[in-house]
């Protein structure tokens, strides 16, 4: 059986002055990093293969803190983040094949960044819900399938995760590794409404804390079997 190691980054700059984020590159806050260390800590009997993870810094940031706060889940490898090569700009660090008895391979992929929340991106959120109406607000940053102003729905956040999910992350589970995803609360969210099998209904009620591992036991069919939430 091998596990799936879900956590949604650390509190960034920009969640603790209640901004909407979703593409804008944002470090993690003093408490996130904090998040990110306990993270760590609940995390360090645990043994982890690979790590995927979105390509902005606050999701980054919170993977290499769960990686290397102790040793032990890395199994004494150091993690390495490795580039794909599809960015013809790409000053070609990813050419490095790497060494897998000592390395451990983080993959950033666009497919895991958040939501993007286009035009509400930078505004304040109490202050949008304020002009716009809090069930609208509510609407644009639950629903399944509502968009908010020029950006993403969660149901079309879903059709970049899962694609990637079922080739990357399946596959690197039903060969017996085990995953740490280090990602966003709307495509985890996404995710996890696969995994749970969570209806357009149900999903609006789902909500992530920043800095707090899930984790899923998967069989080698790719079916979740056990999941627990290490608060
Ligand atoms: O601003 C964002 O990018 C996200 C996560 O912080 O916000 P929301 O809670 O609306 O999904």
């Amino acid at each position: 059986m091998s596990k799936l190691i879900l956590i949604r980054h650390g509190q960034s700059i920009w969640n603790a002055a209640n901004k909407f984020t979703g593409w804008v590159d944002v470090p993690l806050s003093k408490l996130g990093r904090l998040e990110a260390t306990k993270a760590a800590y609940k995390l360090r009997d645990y043994r982890v293969d690979i790590c995927f993870t979105s390509l902005l810094i606050r999701a980054i940031e919170t993977a290499i803190i769960c990686l290397t706060e102790f040793e032990e889940i890395c199994a004494g490898k150091n993690p390495v983040l490795k580039h794909e090569a599809d960015d013809p700009y790409w000053h070609g660090w990813d050419k490095y094949q790497g060494d897998s008895s000592c390395e451990l391979p983080i993959i950033p992929s666009m497919a895991l960044d958040e939501r993007f929340y286009g035009d509400l991106q930078g505004l304040n959120k109490a202050q949008t819900a304020e002009k716009y109406g809090a069930d609208v607000v509510q609407a644009w940053r639950r629903s399944f399938s509502i968009r908010p102003p020029g950006g993403e729905s969660l149901e079309d956040t879903m059709k970049r995760t899962l694609p990637f999910f079922h080739s990357r992350i399946l596959t690197q589970l039903k060969q017996g590794d085990n995953v740490l995803v280090a990602a966003h609360g709307n495509s985890l969210r996404s995710i996890i409404m696969q995994l749970d099998r969570l209806s357009p209904e149900v999903i609006p009620n789902l909500e992530l804390a920043t800095g707090v591992p899930i984790i899923y036991d998967v069989d080698n069919t790719g079916q979740a079997t056990n999941k627990i939430i290490l608060i």
